[in-house]
């Protein structure tokens, strides 16, 4: 179990990170969600021991991290935003060099080893240089890195950025694969990145966490408000007659439908209503007062990008 309690990270005047915590039990997948610059990294390096907080703790299966620095470490496997990777080494060089300095038990070593290379499918370019492999593979060595010991936990910074389409579906199928028999934490800016692997989320922006829980729970969180797209043949007019309504909270125009959906004289809308107002009849009756035909009026269910936007600030981005 790890838990981060009131961690905060301040680099000079910049405070990086501020009051942070949460806990992530024996067994789950937790996605650290953020945009660039939230505080991930700085997050990943404390509570792996690497760097220390300026306040706060962190404790790994009810140790702290800095008075038990070696027996934690020995329960966590880190792929930094950077894998520390020896460019001149071959794979199986690297990974037997890493294993000497985690000093595990060397009579396992080769078998250690072999196991690894095979969960993480480097055994054709085990004996190339580092060098001379491509991003994805790098990374497989990085994470092999990470699995050197056989540590319960596995943080993971980044573990596809840079990656190529079949490299990213490639790497989080390695992540779930990984994840049955472990406990992982790891870190994107990319909703969806997040989404396809884990089960519970820990958003974090401007260095706080803004929300957490499954994607069910971060549902629930906006719920309750419904959002309407519609197809209306009028001008922008109608914009500001349905912030009339009472109970419309914003009218946005989407203004990437694709081009052959585009129809001559109509705009499309989307309309999002206060918490528990059913706004669909009053929208209907004022469009046909104003003589606006709604041509066609659907229901849009929120998504995660909808909460990752709304806990950060960035709804405005979505729609303009
Ligand atoms: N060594 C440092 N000295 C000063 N400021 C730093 C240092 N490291 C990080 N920062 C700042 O702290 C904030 C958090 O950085 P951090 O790298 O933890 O964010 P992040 O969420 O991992 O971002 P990214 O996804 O871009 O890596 C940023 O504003 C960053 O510029």
């Amino acid at each position: 179990m790890i838990k981060a309690l009131n961690l905060t990270k301040i680099y000079g005047k910049h405070v990086a990170i501020k009051n942070v915590n949460f806990q992530i039990d024996k067994g789950e997948i937790v996605g650290f969600l953020g945009p660039n610059g939230a505080g991930k990294t700085t997050t990943l390096n404390i509570i792996t021991g690497y760097m220390s907080p300026s306040q706060g703790s962190v404790e790994i299966d009810g140790l702290d991290i800095i008075e038990n620095s070696s027996a934690v470490k020995k329960k966590i496997g880190y792929l930094p935003d950077v894998p520390p990777l020896y460019m001149d080494m071959t794979v199986g060089e690297y990974l037997d060099f890493v294993y000497n300095i985690k000093k595990a038990d060397i009579s396992a070593k080769e078998k250690a080893i072999n196991e690894i290379i095979e969960t993480v499918k480097i055994g054709d370019v085990k004996n190339r240089l580092i060098k001379n492999l491509s991003k994805g593979y790098r990374q497989r060595v990085g994470i092999a890195q990470a699995l050197v010991g056989n540590p319960e936990i596995l943080i993971l910074d980044e573990p596809t950025s840079g990656l190529d389409p079949v490299q990213i579906i490639e790497i989080r199928n390695l992540i779930k694969s990984i994840g049955e028999n472990r406990t992982v934490f790891l870190s994107s800016h990319i909703l969806s990145e997040i989404e396809a692997v884990c089960n519970r989320i820990i958003i974090i922006n401007k260095g706080e966490i803004v929300a957490s829980g499954t994607p069910l729970e971060l549902r629930s969180h906006i719920e309750g408000s419904r959002k309407l797209q519609l197809k209306v043949k009028s001008d922008k007019s109608i914009i500001d007659d349905l912030l009339k309504i009472s109970g419309v909270k914003n009218v946005s125009i989407i203004n990437n439908a694709k081009q052959e959906e585009i129809e001559i004289d109509t705009i499309d809308i989307v309309v999002e209503s206060e918490k528990g107002k059913d706004i669909r009849e009053d929208v209907f009756m004022l469009a046909a007062e104003k003589r606006r035909p709604i041509l066609m009026m659907v229901e849009q269910k929120f998504d995660l990008e909808d909460i990752f936007l709304q806990v950060t600030g960035k709804e405005e981005n979505k729609t303009n």
